[in-house]
């Protein structure tokens, strides 16, 4: 959930505890628990979390919508967490600041194109459902985009596609009276390793922004599963243009699990409509090793390579890709099975051998790695798994599903293996809840200021938290003990 801090502004109450009157689903009345000190001039006004992911099964096969595409997918953590400081009403400036990437910049907002955003024709609303990008609106953003002119050119791209995506989120989105703001990213999801960092950050953008414009009411406890559902479809729709904006031809996968978060399967057969998207309750808790290769990749160049394979070889592709949807769709038949045992050797083998036919699939769509070949051959070797590759591929990360009796010291030696031929290695709990809201952004995490209420998280203390663990421990949304008190989710149903 989203939090109003700073209390100069209407998204505020005045005490700094209110929430924004709603467009559309009705006011909303929520007070603190508890008791608030006096905001710090650095408070940010709300904070934004949402989880990356893991695709069991179906990668690829999912962007060409075939019959079934069945996708399974559990959504990990870590998250993102997103940060917005609202500035003073007479700053006419919207800053961003993505710091894993080191990129800093501002516009002034008078200057942006509202004239092109903004003409009857373009102009989309926020319950709007947007399938491909507009190219007048496209055009109209260049100059405004290549924020690092001097970088070298694989620096000036990816910051080039970060200001694109978020740009044409915000004039989309907002209006020219929009107030002065500045937009904090901070991530613990390692960038391009397939674990879907640009999806949890399309959807903070796309729940930040839809927070500040009033059009999200939730979540609060006792906010109806429809309602709930409904603002988790918008979030989910505005993250998808914003996929669009860095990867080109995105299924949605992953902004819908990183949005509506658990176990999902996912499926797009018209990309005018929205997908459909089935939770697995209860998604099995399998023991899979996940592996981060430490090879960077593009998800639209592999995407790109796929497509440019099928177009060269329709039926031989078509072919690989309506096998892998069978798997996927085994899959999920095998595991949403009554006689299905996580705990029992014969399951895990099916699920296994699913994962190995669907590995050698992605392999003759060429996106593997030497890398990702080579943490297969490891496993292989020592038979203490089934191994596939997750997300593009192109490098990124692989899953173990582990056999449920292998030795220790088996398991000790793959790992120092791994470690010593610098992979890094997940520990990851699955399933977890999707885009979160922090507001105010104060939390109890720990500290003698529980006592007081909860440590208010200003914007000092967020940039200068030290690396992953910092952030984590600062913000995460799980402490030590379980879900910190503040942090807020959609629950889009219950069992
Ligand atoms: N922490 C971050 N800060 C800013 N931008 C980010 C961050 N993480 C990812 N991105 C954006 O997302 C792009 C990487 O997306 P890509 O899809 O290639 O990787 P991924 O989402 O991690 O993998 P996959 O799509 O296979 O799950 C980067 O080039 C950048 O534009
Ligand atoms: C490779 C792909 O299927 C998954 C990337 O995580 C692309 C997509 O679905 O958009």
């Amino acid at each position: 959930m989203v939090t109003g801090v700073n209390g100069t502004n209407g998204a505020s109450n005045g005490n700094g505890n209110g929430i924004p009157h709603v467009n559309g689903d009705g006011p909303l009345v929520h007070r603190m628990k508890a008791h608030r000190k006096q905001s710090s001039p650095m408070a940010p006004d709300f904070m934004v979390s949402a989880p990356g992911k893991v695709i069991v099964f179906g990668e690829h096969s999912v962007v060409y919508g075939k019959l079934p595409p069945r996708l399974l997918l559990l959504p990990p953590f870590p998250c993102d967490h997103i940060f917005t400081l609202r500035l003073s009403k007479s700053k006419r400036t919207v800053s961003l600041r993505f710091t894993d990437i080191d990129l800093v910049h501002t516009w002034n907002i008078d200057e942006l194109p509202w004239s092109t955003f903004q003409q009857p024709s373009k102009k989309k609303s926020y319950f709007s459902l947007v399938t491909e990008l507009d190219p007048d609106l496209v055009a109209a953003l260049e100059p405004h985009v290549d924020v690092s002119p001097d970088s070298p050119e694989d620096i000036r791209r990816v910051h080039r596609n970060g200001a694109f995506a978020f740009l044409y989120l915000f004039l989309s989105l907002g209006s020219p009276s929009f107030p002065g703001c500045l937009y904090t990213l901070r991530s613990t999801i390692p960038i391009g390793a397939g674990l879907g960092s640009s999806a949890s950050i399309a959807v903070c953008v796309s729940a930040a922004l839809l927070i500040q414009l009033r059009t999200l009411s939730g979540p609060h406890p006792d906010q109806p599963p429809e309602e709930a559902r409904l603002q988790i479809e918008r979030i989910n729709r505005w993250a998808f243009v914003y996929e669009m904006c860095i990867h080109g031809n995105p299924s949605g996968v992953d902004n819908t699990v990183a949005t509506q978060g658990k176990a999902v399967v996912f499926q797009r057969l018209d990309y005018a409509k929205p997908p459909a998207v089935k939770p697995l309750w209860d998604f099995p808790e399998l023991p899979l090793l996940l592996v981060d290769t430490r090879q960077p990749k593009s998800t639209a160049h592999e995407v790109a390579k796929v497509g440019g394979l099928r177009n060269t070889h329709p039926k031989l592709v078509g072919s690989i890709l309506d096998a892998m949807d069978k798997v996927a769709s085994s899959a999920a038949d095998l595991i949403t099975d009554e006689e299905f045992d996580e705990e029992e050797e014969e399951s895990l083998r099916k699920v296994g051998e699913l994962m190995t036919i669907n590995h050698g699939l992605l392999v003759s769509l060429g996106v593997s790695h030497p890398r990702l070949e080579r943490v297969r051959e490891l496993v292989d070797h020592e038979g203490i798994g089934w191994t596939k590759l997750t997300g593009a591929g192109g490098g990124g990360c692989s899953i173990t599903l582990l056999r449920p009796d292998v030795p220790r010291p088996k398991l000790a030696k793959l790992e120092e293996r791994l470690e010593k031929e610098n992979y890094a290695k997940f520990e990851t709990t699955l399933g977890g809840d999707g885009v979160g809201v922090l507001w105010p952004a104060i939390l109890k995490n720990g500290t003698e200021e529980d006592e007081e209420g909860g440590m208010e998280i200003d914007l000092e203390k967020f940039l200068n938290a030290e690396g992953t663990e910092g952030v984590e421990k600062l913000v995460g949304v799980h402490g030590d003990g379980g879900e910190r008190e503040g942090w807020k989710f959609w629950r889009v149903e219950s069992r």
